[in-house]
């Protein structure tokens, strides 16, 4: 028997609906979310618990949070710490803002061109975590409230069925919150906004029309990073129903935008531009656009709003840059289609603020600096594409245009690609894709090795000239090289030296004092600087400086960065006490991070050597970088590597690494070098440098002609980077990743050492071999290692959960804080865990 779910309420015409000044919506949005939280907090026993921030709390697998279960991922998984508030919880109820801009759950697209979709959105939701669950059609919710007129239930909802006067139809689906997670199957429950007729036929199926409303999900499994289902601890019970979908339910609206939640902000976009009132046309009667402007422009400043509140800025990537796509995208429309002046978008924020006061916070200021930003360059971007598209107007419009210039639209004037896309698409033009992501490819290598450098004290024109003029020598940095193998260890110079001229940021000066930022040049130095894709050496400087006692003391200057220009090595530090020209120091480098460094950059140069063994001399480098906690390699190669291949490759740099082979070192003079078989890279050698081709291996290379050695390495990093001596002090590598960036070019991330000992006993403990896993474990638990501020608990917490709640990992994270001064305190919660997961 079929129970009535919902009760349609009669539609509102169009025009009241989106009268801004017609009488209140039957049935305000903000009661409907309190009714709901009410009726399950009161009726049914359920804990009403606040929304988390729309930043996910320690959960690599998520951009944003996406969904209302996202943060008791730790209970479905069994991993909460039995100790805090949450392990408690048994029925749980909540309205969650999310965002789905990004990742599994990406609606970006949608948004304005139906009425439905929203990048942000709140999502009310009730739990049960091995409490009730589905059984059979016994178990039901109902939900009701009195509306104003005659107390008749508006809401009824029977989760065992549906009539098919209103309800489309349950879909039965399966729900996953990411591409690992829990998960479970799910009924959904989806509402004809038509009614009386059999509309089962239309769900799923992007119709305005039948819209989906409601999810039930029964979560059973967890979605493993190798793709299994891990049946969970206990089943529970997820539920997830949009706010802004239920709320034009109930106020008769088939738009989302039609319903008080977005009224008054559509009123305010038009107050602030020079666009007619919102008809809320879609597709092709919404001539101009204009509608589709006022819907994308509403949703992004509600999301805008709620990232920036919760801490999640526009940037440059990740979260970031999807939140500066939207903040881009926003901008655009306000500027291009409604004609709004700069500033129209940040003047919104208030409206936000008043509508969703709960969650927001004083955000304008922020947005209205990055949107004034986002604004100049976009004015300067539609100046050059109106001219781009009257220069090919009529008969010679392209099909096709370059990728260049594509390019040079993103890179030059600021557009986002997506937004490129978009404007092309919307003139029926394409762009050569492959030629595109080539470009940005290439840029994302050469930026993320800038990227290292761009915020140092960097010596500009004028000061090299100033530093010539007085005649400062260039650094002699000869000693970064002098170090040796003394009974198995490495050896570093002392370095003594004198400081030549100091540079305060702007000019260069003759003393600076304590608290100021400079860049020291000395005549000499041991530390590398920062360069083609290796890290910087790390160390500090002592100085005898007179005290007012009179009484010498050393004072220690941490070094926080080295580069170079035009010949000087600039160590950036801040003073601690006053420091002059002609001061005597002493340079102590960090051999650890050092040591770390060389061994990535020389297991750098084997992997090179490896992979053109196992997959042929096509594979060509396209960029890398090492520091002491990983090395990464981009290159092309035709297709993704295959897992054996990866191991094959492994094998051959162990094979390498285990023979301990010596590496060879000698200058000789550039016409030579070229002269060398398999030596690369000879182009790259600084004019100013002798090359001095290396190689690892059996042969010598030496002038006149001999074979390179069994892994060559590149003729430039011989000279301005280190290599290790032998090779045995790698000791090991482990791939932890292969991904493709772009058709054609992969990314490999690699670890040594003691770190490649401990993801290989990661990827015994779950059976991983070479998994995304182990990258996670990089990513995100080795880092936090030099954070002291974390308990042991927090360890034992974080590998857990990457894991998917494997008590082996837990303990393995305990020993994995080694650095951590808690660790028997890790060591006794990761028995806590797997005693815990024995019991159940
Ligand atoms: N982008 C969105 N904007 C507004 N509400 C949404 C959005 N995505 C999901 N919801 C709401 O959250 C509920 C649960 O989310 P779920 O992941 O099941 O949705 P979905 O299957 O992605 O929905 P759809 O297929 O309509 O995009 C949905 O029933 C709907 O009410």
């Amino acid at each position: 028997m079929l129970r009535l779910p919902f009760r349609r309420l009669r539609p509102l015409s169009a025009a009241s609906g989106r009268s801004f000044s017609g009488l209140p919506p039957p049935l305000p949005a903000a009661q409907v979310r309190s009714t709901f939280l009410d009726f399950f907090r009161d009726k049914h026993g359920h804990l009403l618990v606040p929304s988390s921030p729309v930043r996910p709390r320690g959960d690599p697998s998520l951009l944003f949070v996406n969904a209302g279960m996202n943060q008791f991922k730790p209970i479905f998984l069994g991993t909460a710490d039995p100790r805090s508030e949450m392990a408690s919880y048994h029925r749980v109820v909540n309205s969650q803002k999310c965002v789905r801009a990004g990742g599994k759950h990406n609606d970006l697209e949608d948004v304005g061109r139906d009425g439905y979709h929203h990048t942000f959105f709140e999502m009310l939701g009730n739990w049960s975590f091995g409490d009730y669950f589905k059984v059979g059609g016994a178990l039901y919710c109902t939900w009701s409230r009195p509306t104003g007129e005659g107390g008749a239930s508006v809401c009824n909802c029977v989760m065992s069925g549906g009539d098919p006067r209103h309800l489309a139809g349950p879909g039965d689906n399966f729900w996953e919150m990411g591409d690992t997670g829990p998960c479970g199957p799910c009924t959904e429950i989806h509402y004809d906004h038509v009614g009386g007729r059999d509309a089962r036929t239309l769900v799923n199926m992007d119709s305005p029309d039948v819209v989906e409303i409601w999810n039930l999900v029964f979560i059973q499994y967890n979605r493993e990073v190798d793709q299994s289902l891990r049946l969970l601890p206990r089943f529970s019970v997820d539920t997830g129903m949009g706010l802004e979908r239920l709320t034009g339910v109930l106020q008769g609206r088939r738009s989302n935008y039609d319903t008080d939640l977005f009224t008054p902000l559509l009123h305010a976009i038009q107050q602030r531009s020079g666009a007619g009132p919102y008809a809320g046309r879609t597709g092709t009667a919404d001539e101009g656009q204009v509608d589709l402007a006022y819907r994308v422009v509403a949703d992004h400043i509600r999301t805008l709003s709620v990232c920036i509140a919760d801490g999640v800025h526009p940037g440059m990537s990740g979260a970031e840059l999807v939140l500066r796509r939207i903040l881009r995208r926003a901008v655009r429309f306000c500027i291009e289609v409604l004609k709004a002046p700069q500033g129209a978008l940040a003047s919104l924020v208030p409206t936000v603020t008043y509508m969703l006061v709960k969650y927001i916070s004083h955000n304008a200021s922020e947005l209205g600096e990055s949107g004034r930003r986002t604004g100049c360059s976009l004015v300067r971007g539609f100046c050059f594409w109106f001219w781009f598209w009257s220069e090919w107007s009529g008969t010679n419009c392209p099909v096709c245009v370059s990728a260049s210039v594509a390019w040079s639209l993103h890179r030059d004037l600021g557009f986002p690609l997506d937004l490129v896309d978009l404007m092309l698409a919307e003139r029926g033009v394409q762009v050569d894709r492959q030629e595109l992501d080539r470009l940005i490819a290439e840029n994302q290598v050469v930026s993320e090795q800038q990227a290292g450098v761009s915020s140092r004290l960097m010596l500009d024109v004028l000061s090299l000239a100033a530093l010539q003029r007085v005649g400062v020598p260039h650094t002699d940095d000869s000693l970064k090289y002098a170090y040796r193998l003394e009974d198995g260890r490495y050896v570093f110079p002392a370095c003594h030296a004198t400081v030549l001229a100091l540079f305060d940021g702007q000019a260069l000066v003759p003393e600076v004092r304590e608290g100021q930022s400079c860049g020291v040049i000395l005549d000499r130095t041991c530390f590398y600087s920062e360069q083609g894709g290796q890290s910087h050496d790390r160390g500090y400087f002592t100085c005898s400086c007179l005290q007012v006692s009179s009484v010498s003391q050393d004072v220690l200057f941490p070094v926080e960065a080295v580069h170079r220009a035009g010949g000087y090595v600039v160590h950036q530090v801040t003073a601690v006490d006053s420091l002059k020209t002609g001061d005597q120091i002493q340079l102590h480098l960090d051999q650890a991070h050092r040591m770390s460094c060389m061994v990535k950059h020389t297991a750098t140069h084997i992997l090179n050597f490896a992979l053109r063994k196992v997959l042929g001399s096509a594979v060509s480098q396209r960029g890398s970088h090492v520091s002491a906690d990983r090395l990464r390699f981009d290159c092309s190669i035709k297709g993704s590597l295959s897992s054996s291949q990866l191991q094959q490759v492994e094998r051959c740099v162990n094979d390498i690494i285990s023979a301990n082979q010596i590496v060879h070192s000698q200058e000789v003079p550039l016409q030579t070098a070229r002269t060398i078989r398999g030596l690369r890279t000879v182009d790259e050698v600084s004019p100013d440098s002798p090359p001095c081709p290396v190689s690892a291996g059996v042969s010598r290379p030496c002038p006149g002609g001999l074979t390179a050695g069994v892994s060559q390495l590149c003729l430039r990093c011989a000279y301005i980077f280190s290599h290790l001596l032998q090779t045995g002090a790698i000791k090991d590598l482990v791939i932890v990743s292969e991904k493709q960036l772009v058709k054609g070019i992969s990314r490999i991330i690699a670890v040594t050492g003691r770190d490649a000992v401990r993801v290989s006993n990661v990827n015994d403990i779950t059976g991983g071999g070479v998994t995304d896993l182990s990258e996670l474990l990089i990513c995100c638990v080795l880092p936090l290692q030099d954070s002291p501020a974390l308990a042991a608990s927090d360890w034992a917490v974080a590998l857990c959960q990457h894991l998917g709640g494997s008590a082996g990992g837990s303990a393995l994270v305990a020993q994995g804080t080694g650095s951590s001064s808690d660790i028997t305190e890790a060591l006794r919660w990761a028995e806590d865990f797997a005693c815990q997961k024995t019991q159940r």
